[in-house]
Parts: structure tokens; sequence; C-alpha cells
């Protein structure tokens, strides 16, 4: 069977493992290449057919998923059940009228979510990166190798991978020389693997493995994953979204747990649906009785349903989160996810690292002690020593010892005097880096260094003036002791040990890493940010526990946690973590602030005991194998200096890693919510009050009070008001703690100001029906003007007055006031709704002019239904219940 058509590769786990094995001949042949690689033109031909090789799916998939999400929410689901009522009972202004509505909110919602992607992507074309590829300009042509860029990879592309790469598509090794790769990024295994072509004899399973089979193929270096060390030449299998990678990313997408917006929406629809499911069919039954018109009654139940659900909520939504987005982009904050930036509300536990989120992430060397803590330099010379020849990226730490010892001559030096022979690299579980290096003939020197807890453990002797001794149990404690002085003013200390083997074949592992000789102690300061105490502060303030998870030592954390104001208390290990049940885990993570000596899978284990305990929990995260943790939380934080994949879980991308601006996003966070959650309470309440007067209109007027098409026109103008929202201001009370969708509170809200304002709708009708003497069937084009002008203008003004908490006249004081664009919102829709019975549309509304007599009545309805909604503001204040 061939598997090859058109260039693309259709797989399925067996064939990937058959092209593992298969000798260099069939694998060139079923992936139509060769050992000198495609020609340029078969490489344009088949990226004409496969999709870019990128994680993400095709551009065009991705704007059907957004356009799939935007349509996926239970107002559109309701407002287009409506819609095709309507349709059925035969009132297509009306349908129209709800399919515009429906179209709106869809398209703004879809467009938002578009634009942010796009945005992402523009800040990831920032970070470049390229591969070597071997390519024939021509048949018969010799081969040459260049840099192209990942994207442009295809399957059969032969490419030459070296140390530090990371691996750009699925690709069968067909040589290699000492190739380790970290796959920590797909297995969550953390020792590096030897990697190489297929040997003769079948791979098996390695114990202890958590990556299942096919991440232990090893003669495939699998996208996403890094080369330690090593050189490797390598066949690509397949690329982009079908990668080992991809799809693994595509599932981890699809699991992602329901976050508490997504929990708040869904609830808010529901608790509309049921009132609509009440309110409708009542209003059917009164005002078919009384008017015995059922058909009419029929119209009338489904415009009632429609005024009851917020329907322009998907646009408020939209349009709020897309001005929360470009507010937080100009504080050095890019949303990946829109509702992100409600979550980010809601949380009330930020889990950060602390390299860089709460220091300034300068790490500098400071000195060099021996074991006893008395200055000395062998302990950096070993050091330095192993960074010289450690292959595996360098972190900061390494790159402070690089900055201070790499003197002129020292990598020449080094270079001429010393062989390197084997390395067992750092990963964060280890927390230990080892380089097998050799001076001598037949003799190998084994250089360890790394956390003070991993590495004295396994020293047996310690260097003393120059000699070699026993490391008796006092000269441990002393050891012991040295660091930990350190550790307390927050200094960052690696262990240096040595021990010398004689010269052999075989490589090392880490079972050689025993019986070490303890050289001495390296120093690094990474001093505190001055902004992260006040941001701490900050968060705190605001009711966000912030805890550190962080691989380094008990003491430097207990240190920092001090120096920035959280407090410490007990402080838990990762070993704690890892032998906690889930229970205990919880109770664990409800009393602890400061997890330190903590792997990836432990920070992950941490932030869903914290999830299950209820909480909305932010993280930082910055490595590949933080993936999981990061999409765990309510609120994924990455760096914009994280590895793709971590930036590719994340909800925020920092583009400056401080924690002050992660204040500053969760505030604008509230705001949102807060001018969010404004237009929800506040229009169901007014929309309550509508039916409620709708239903004492049914049962004792002879005519209906507004007609179908005048109740949703009256709904668009208002909602057209509130579009404004987003630009409003939020009362600082509301900011100052998480907050969350509260349907309970919602419910409340609706009963108390629904009725209220269905009062002075009532005393709208007695004035009309007995003052102004409307009172005729003949008339009612007048009436329905009447209420419809009253309804609206108490509706827009009422946002002014519910808005704040603010009670009395600090309602127009400079923080209770509403915003200039809210202001000049309600303005023109008053004037518009003033002016409507006189336009040319009054007719297409069926609509009549109103005698001059009704508008002092008006004004003064109005100004009591003004003065009776702060009273009754005021009195629910006192009850201590939430306001909005
Ligand atoms: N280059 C290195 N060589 C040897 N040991 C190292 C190296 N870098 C770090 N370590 C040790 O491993 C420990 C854990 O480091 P790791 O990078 O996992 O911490 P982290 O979680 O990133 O810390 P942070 O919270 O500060 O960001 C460090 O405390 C240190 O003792």
């Amino acid at each position: 069977m061939n598997r090859v058509a058109n260039g693309v590769v259709s797989w399925v786990d067996p064939e990937l493992r058959e092209l593992a094995t298969a000798a260099p001949i069939t694998l060139f042949q079923r992936l139509s290449s060769s050992p000198k690689g495609l020609t340029e033109q078969e490489a344009t031909h088949r990226s004409a057919v496969c999709a870019d090789n990128r994680l993400q799916r095709h551009e065009g998939s991705v704007w059907v998923g957004r356009a799939r999400s935007a349509v996926a929410s239970p107002f559109v689901a309701l407002l287009t059940g409506l819609g095709v009522v309507f349709t059925v009972l035969g009132d297509l202004r009306g349908a129209v009228t709800v399919s515009v509505m429906v179209l709106l909110s869809v398209v703004l919602r879809w467009w938002q979510q578009v634009r942010s992607d796009q945005a992402l992507r523009g800040l990831r074309a920032l970070v470049t990166t390229t591969t070597t590829v071997r390519r024939r300009p021509g048949d018969g042509l010799a081969p040459t190798e260049r840099e192209v860029p990942p994207e442009d990879l295809v399957p059969g592309d032969v490419i030459v991978l070296a140390t530090g790469d990371l691996v750009p598509a699925d690709a069968r090794v067909v040589a290699a020389n000492a190739l380790l790769v970290d796959q920590s990024a797909l297995s969550g295994e953390t020792l590096p693997v030897r990697k190489g072509p297929p040997s003769p004899v079948p791979d098996r399973q390695p114990r202890g493995r958590t990556g299942g089979e096919i991440a232990d193929l090893s003669s495939v270096c699998f996208a996403g994953t890094s080369i330690l060390s090593g050189t490797a030449t390598a066949v690509v299998i397949t690329t982009g979204p079908r990668t080992y990678l991809g799809t693994m990313a595509e599932q981890a997408r699809h699991a992602r747990p329901e976050s508490s917006f997504d929990r708040g929406v869904r609830a808010v629809g529901w608790t509309l649906v049921r009132f609509m499911l009440v309110m409708a069919p009542i209003v059917l039954a009164v005002n078919g009785t009384v008017t015995g018109d059922w058909a009419q009654a029929a119209l009338f139940a489904v415009a009632v349903a429609v005024g009851l659900t917020p329907e322009m909520l998907p646009v408020i939504v939209a349009a709020n989160l897309a001005r929360g987005a470009v507010h937080l982009s100009r504080q050095q904050v890019v949303i990946t996810r829109l509702n992100a930036i409600q979550d980010l509300a809601g949380m009330d536990v930020l889990c950060v690292d602390k390299t860089g989120t709460l220091t300034q992430d300068r790490v500098a060397y400071a000195h060099s002690i021996d074991p006893a803590g008395r200055p000395d330099g062998e302990a950096a010379e070993y050091a330095y020593l192993a960074v010289h020849f450690q292959t595996c990226p360098h972190n900061r730490l390494d790159e402070a010892i690089i900055d201070q010892l790499a003197t002129d001559d020292a990598p020449l030096v080094t270079d001429a005097a010393f062989t390197k022979i084997d390395e067992i690299p750092f990963d964060h579980t280890r927390r230990r880096a080892t380089v097998v290096v050799r001076q001598q003939p037949g003799e190998h020197i084994l250089i360890t260094k790394g956390d003070p807890d991993q590495i004295l453990p396994r020293c047996t002797h310690a260097r003393r003036a120059g000699e070699v001794v026993e490391l008796s149990e006092a000269d441990r404690r002393e050891a012991g002791e040295v660091v930990r002085a350190y550790a307390d003013h927050g200094m960052r200390i690696l262990a240096v040990a040595a021990c010398e083997y004689p010269a052999r074949l075989s490589g090392y592992d880490e079972g050689d890493e025993h019986d070490l000789v303890l050289v001495g102690f390296v120093g690094f300061v990474d001093p505190v940010r001055d902004s992260a105490a006040d941001a701490a502060r900050t968060l705190a303030d605001h009711g966000v526990t912030v805890k550190i998870l962080t691989g380094d030592n008990r003491h430097v954390a207990a240190q920092v946690a001090a120096q920035v104001g959280i407090p410490v208390g007990e402080i838990v290990l990762g070993t704690q973590v890892e032998d906690a049940d889930d229970a205990q885990l919880r109770r664990l993570v409800a009393r602890t602030t400061v997890f330190a000596q903590v792997n990836p899978v432990h920070k992950a284990r941490i932030v869903t005991a914290l999830r299950d305990a209820g909480h909305a929990v932010g993280f930082v995260g910055d490595g590949v194998n933080d993936t999981v943790a990061l999409r765990t939380a309510d609120v994924g934080i990455a760096a914009d200096t994280a590895t793709d994949v971590a930036k590719d879980a994340a909800d925020l991308i920092l583009l400056d890693k401080d924690l002050t601006v992660l204040a500053r996003a969760m505030v604008e966070g509230r705001r949102t919510l807060g001018n969010t959650m404004k237009y929800v309470k506040i229009t169901a309440s007014s929309n309550l009050g509508n039916v409620l007067s709708v239903l004492v209109a049914s049962a004792t007027l002879p005519f209906l009070p507004m007609l179908p098409i005048q109740l949703m026109v009256q709904n668009l103008l208002y909602d057209a008001a509130q579009l404004a929202l987003p630009w409003d201001r939020v009362d600082q009370d509301y900011l100052r703690r998480p907050r969350r969708w509260d349907t309970g509170g919602l419910t409340r809200f609706m009963l108390t100001f629904g009725p209220l304002s269905s009062l002075f709708d009532l005393a709208t009708f007695a004035v009309l029906w007995w003052l102004l003497d409307i009172d005729s069937p003949a008339e009612q084009a007048m009436f329905q003007a009447g209420w419809f002008i009253e309804g609206l203008l108490s509706q827009v003004l009422i946002v002014l007055v519910l808005r704040t908490r603010q009670t009395g006249m600090q309602v127009w004081t400079p923080c209770g006031a509403p915003s200039r664009p809210v202001l000049a919102a309600a303005v023109a829709v008053v004037l518009v709704g003033l002016l409507l019975p006189w336009s040319q549309l009054a007719g297409a509304l069926r609509m009549a002019a109103l005698p001059l007599g009704y508008f002092p009545w008006l004004l003064a309805i109005l100004f009591s239904y003004v003065v009776a909604a702060q009273v009754v503001k005021a009195r629910y204040l006192r009850g201590g219940r939430a306001w909005l």
C-alpha cells in the first residue's frame, strides 16, 4: 500500500512504528525522498498540499473553530428558537429583528476572538527559529544545506539537528552522533533519552517510563523536544498538527476544564431561561383569556420572552472583553483566550514561580567558598569546568558562572587541558548537572553541581586546605549550616562535588554520582524586585492569596517570600506533595503559601488540588513541562520569554514578567466583569419589571399595552445605550474582592428592582387612562407611545442610578458618577425615544403623538422613580447584600 499520496503521509501509530524501524532504503522509498533530500520543486509541491508545519491547526480551521465557539452560546440558541417561533406565527418583522440581534452578537464575538488570535500570532512572529534542511536545487544537482523557518518543512525533508535545537517535526533519525534528547514535553520523563538509528533488536519499553510506547521510540525525534547534545541527520515523517505533540496539544485543548467564567455564563443562561419559561406562558394565558385573540397573545408572549432575555449580553460581553484586551495589551499583557479576562476577575489564588516574577531575573555570581564556608576559588573553578563542557542549554545560573569566570583565555586553556567524556544533564527533578572530563590519560573526573540537598547526601569526603578528608557528621552539619546561612540572606547556593574514576569506555549515568568529594559552594544573588512587595500587597488587598511554587531550596524560598511580604508559615517540599493523596493535598495546599523544591508535576498537582477546593487559580509558568499546570489553572500565565509550547497553553502572555503587571491585569479583569454584571443585573431586573407591567395591563386593558415590535425596538434602543457600558467606571469597592458570576444575587436583585420599576409603569398607565382619558382601543397607538417613552426613559435612567453602590448625591461625585460615554449614550437614546412618536418611523411602529400635558406627569414619574430606587438601594445594601 502506498502511504505517500501527493507527498502527504496518512498516519496511524502502527505506520509510525513501522517507519521507525524500517531500513533506510525502505524509509526513503516510503516517503518518496532520498538521503540527498527533496528537490526544491518537490518541497514546494508538498507544502502546497500539506498544512503549514505549525502546532496550531490550519488558519482556516481556526476561523471556523472561532465561529463555532461564537455561535455556541445559550443566548444565541434561545433567541434563535424565539426567532423561529416568530416565523412560524407569521410575524416576519419580529423574526427579522431577532435575527439582527443574533447576527450582531455572533459576528462581534467571532471578530473579537479572531482579532486576538491575530495579535498573538503577531507576537509569536517576533520569535524567530530556523532549521537546517538539505535540499537539491533540481534533479541531478548536488544537495545544499540551508536554514529555513520550521513552517516550511514537509514530509520527506532531510534535516540536520544539533545541540540546542528544538526538533521542528516528527523525524526518523538516519545518522546520529551522541544524540541526547530532552523529551519531557511529551512524556513527563525528565531524564534525557538517547536516540539514534534503529538497532536490529526491536525497542523495548524502558522501566518506569510514563510516556507510553510512541515517545519511547529511540529512532524517532519528536516535534517540541530539544536536542541536549550531539548531532543527527533525520528525515521528516510528519509535520504540524499531525505530529505527536500536535495531537497531544489538540487533545489538551479539548480536555481543558470548564473555567469559573464559563460556569457563570452557563448559570446566568439557565436562570434567565427559567424566568422565561415561567413568565411567557403566564402572559399567554392572561392575554389570551382577556382578549380572546390567542394568535396575537402568542406573538405577544414570544415578544415578552425576547424582552426577558438580555439578548445583547454576548455583544456587551464581547465589547467588554475587547476593551479589556486592548487595555491589557497597553499594560504589556497579551490575551490568548478572551474569557480569561473574566477568569482573572475571579482569581483568588495566584501561584507564582520565583525567578523573574518576584526577583529581578539578573542572577549574578557572588562568591566561591570551601565546605566550611571560607573563601576559596576551587568550587568556582570546577563549576566553570562543568559549565564549559555542558551541552544542555545554559540557564541563568550557568550564564552567571560564565559571565564571571570565562575571562579572556579561560575557554582556550580549558579546551587544551581537558577533554569532555560524558554528561548527565540538568533537569528539574534531579536538580543537579554532571559532566565527566579527562585531564590525564587513564583517569576521568566526574563533576556535579546542583542543589546542596541533592549533592550533600552523595558526598563521603570533602576538600579541606587542598586535602581530601572524610566528611564526618559534624562536617556535614557544618556544611548544611553554611548553606543555610547564605540562603537565609536570599543567596542562591550551588554545591560542587567531584570524583575520580579510572578511564572506561562505557558511558556514565546517575549510578556514578556517589562517593563524591565536596569541593565547596558557589553563591549567586538574584535580588528581589523593588516592585514585588507592593504588587504582593496590592494582590492581598484585593483578596488574592499569592503562593510561591519554586524548584529552589526552602531557605531561599522562605527568604524571598519574607522580603516580598508573603506570609511564610510551614514550607512544603516537593517530596511531601508527592507523598500526599488527593484529600491530604487539598488540606496541605489550603494552609501553605510556600512550596519549595517542586518539579513541574508537583506544580500541576498543587493547582488541581486548589481548584478542587473551589479556588479560581492563576498559575505563572514558562517551562515546556509547565504545560499541564498552565492548562489546568483557571488562568494560565506565561512570560513572553517562555517556550512556544508554554505560550500555546497560556491564557495570558506577559511581555514583562512582573507581578505588578499581573496585579494591574487582575484589576482590569474585575473592571471588565463589573461592567458586564451591571448590564446583566440591571437589564434583567428592568425586563422583569416590564413583564410584570405587561401582565397587569393584559389583565385590565382592552388592548395590548405595547405591540411586539414596539417592545423589541424599545429593547434594541436600550441595548444600544448599554454598548457604552464597557467604558464606564467601576466602584473601588467592587474591585477589591475576587468576582465571579453570581446568579444567586441576580435573582434577588431582579426580584427587588423589577417590581419597583413596574410600580412606576402602572402609575404611567393610570395617568394615561384616567388623567389624560386615553382609554379606548381607537386611541391605543397613543397609549402605547406613552408607555414606550416612559419605559425606555426609566430603563436608561435607572442604569445611571443602579450602576454604582453609592447612594444619594454620591452618585454624582467623581468616583460615583457615570463616565462620559455612558452619559452621552444615555442622553442620545433618551432624545431618540422622545422624538420617535413624532418621526417618520411612527407609522411603521404604529405610534401616535402624545398630548403635551403628558410630559409634566412623565417628569414627575421619572423623578419619583429615581428617588424610590435610591431609597430601596440603600435598604438593600443595609441588608448586607452583594450589589452588582
Ligand atoms: N544550571 C544548574 N546546574 C545545576 N543545578 C542547578 C542549575 N540550575 C538550577 N539548579 C538547581 O536546581 C534547583 C531547581 O531549579 P529550577 O530551575 O527547577 O527552579 P525553578 O522552579 O525554575 O525556580 P524558580 O522558582 O526560581 O523559577 C535550583 O534551586 C538549583 O539548586
